[in-house]
């Protein structure tokens, strides 16, 4: 069998290399670079990941590859990440980083000559009925199979998940005993390509900055200015920079730049139980005939499953959640497990009903 294994520098796909190697595979090894060479303020931390990745491949004597999708990276991720934040949706980078360069443009490059793919990934695949499903991880507070909730069929019938039944501390004690290069290093945190700079920064070079009113909801009194609906979420808290709060952001008027607030912790306004997801994607199959089906859902990167109904209605799948959510912000994805919260089944984009 031919494995390739996408190596970050990072620990948890150095374990995973680790733990291939322990049962007797050998894999091609591939580091995807997809900072900005040209550009110093927007580069990741590509050399010091290249230098452990580079080590990591040393120690096991496996070959290691650098494959370059800067440009089909800022070409997808960050053109897709920019243009939903400029209609006022929150973007979700890291999910269209799995399906559209570490398992899309890598598998036309290079991944196309193996039988199987392996990540670092807390995730786990499973197959029912001769079928592969994307499962959870056994770490709840790791899993990352909402990140991966895009990817289609063939993507995951390739998958390999090596690390799918270990918890992390399990990780670290594996990676400090085979000594890794990368043992010590710290975990990585949000959006890859943003690496070390400031997402606000970032959005402010391709939009720029318009003052616009902060509204309270309730009363239609004007609190403030901010310096543009993109630099805020629905839900979001910080940075609006009002006194006598907490202040929350509950509606984007996106064509008269105007941000609605609402304040305190429990106000009716900050919480919703009923959204829409749009341009739904089943990723194995739609397991499912009745038109209201019991579910376990995320609607954000939590290790809290929400339960709920999903709904399909003539006019697409509405999620009906049991408890009222706090922060339901259109662009990001809504996330379907089958209701052990076990079964990845597939995602859609929120949006508020109206
Ligand atoms: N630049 C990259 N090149 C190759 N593979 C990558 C790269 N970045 C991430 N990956 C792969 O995707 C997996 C998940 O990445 P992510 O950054 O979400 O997680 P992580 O838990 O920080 O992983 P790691 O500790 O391996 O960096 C990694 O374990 C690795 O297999």
């Amino acid at each position: 069998m031919k494995i390739a294994a996408l190596l970050s520098g990072g620990v948890d796909s150095a374990v995973a290399v680790h733990l291939l190697c322990e049962q007797g595979y050998r894999p091609d090894l591939y580091y995807i670079k997809i900072g900005m060479d040209t550009d110093e303020s927007l580069t990741c931390t590509a050399e010091e990941d290249i230098e452990l990745a580079t080590a990591t491949a040393r120690k096991y004597g496996l070959s290691f590859d650098i494959i370059d999708l800067q440009k089909e990276y800022w070409e997808n991720v960050v053109a897709y990440t920019i243009d939903k934040v400029r209609q006022g949706f929150t973007p979700n980078p890291d999910v269209m980083c799995n399906k559209l360069i570490k398992f899309g443009c890598f598998e036309e490059k290079a991944g196309y000559a193996y039988d199987k793919i392996v990540t670092g990934h807390y995730a786990s695949t499973e197959e029912v009925d001769g079928k592969v499903w994307l499962a959870t991880a056994k770490d709840p507070v790791k899993d990352q199979t909402d990140f991966l909730a895009q990817i289609n069929y063939l993507q995951v019938s390739k998958l390999w998940f090596p690390l799918g039944g270990y918890l992390k501390h399990e990780i670290r004690e594996i990676a400090e005993q085979a000594k890794l290069p990368s043992a010590r290093r710290k975990d990585s945190q949000g959006i890859c390509f943003l690496g070390k700079i400031n997402y606000n920064d970032f959005i402010r070079r391709f939009l720029g900055e318009k003052e616009g009113k902060i509204i309270e909801l309730e009363t239609g009194r004007q609190l403030g200015t901010h310096k543009g609906f993109w630099f805020h979420t629905i839900g979001q808290r910080k940075g609006l920079g009002l006194g006598g709060g907490p202040w929350f952001v509950v509606e984007k008027d996106t064509e008269g730049n105007i941000l609605y607030v609402s304040r305190g912790y429990d106000t009716e306004k900050q919480y919703g139980n009923e959204f829409r997801l749009v341009d739904f994607h089943f990723i194995t199959e739609n397991p499912w005939t009745d038109t209201a089906t019991p579910i376990c859902f995320k609607i954000r990167h939590t290790d809290c499953f929400q339960k709920g109904t999903l709904m399909n209605t003539p006019g697409g799948y509405r999620i009906i959640s049991e408890e009222k959510l706090q922060g339901i912000a259109p662009g990001q994805f809504g996330v379907i497990y089958d209701k052990d919260a076990h079964l990845c089944i597939g995602s859609g984009e929120i949006r508020t009903v109206k």
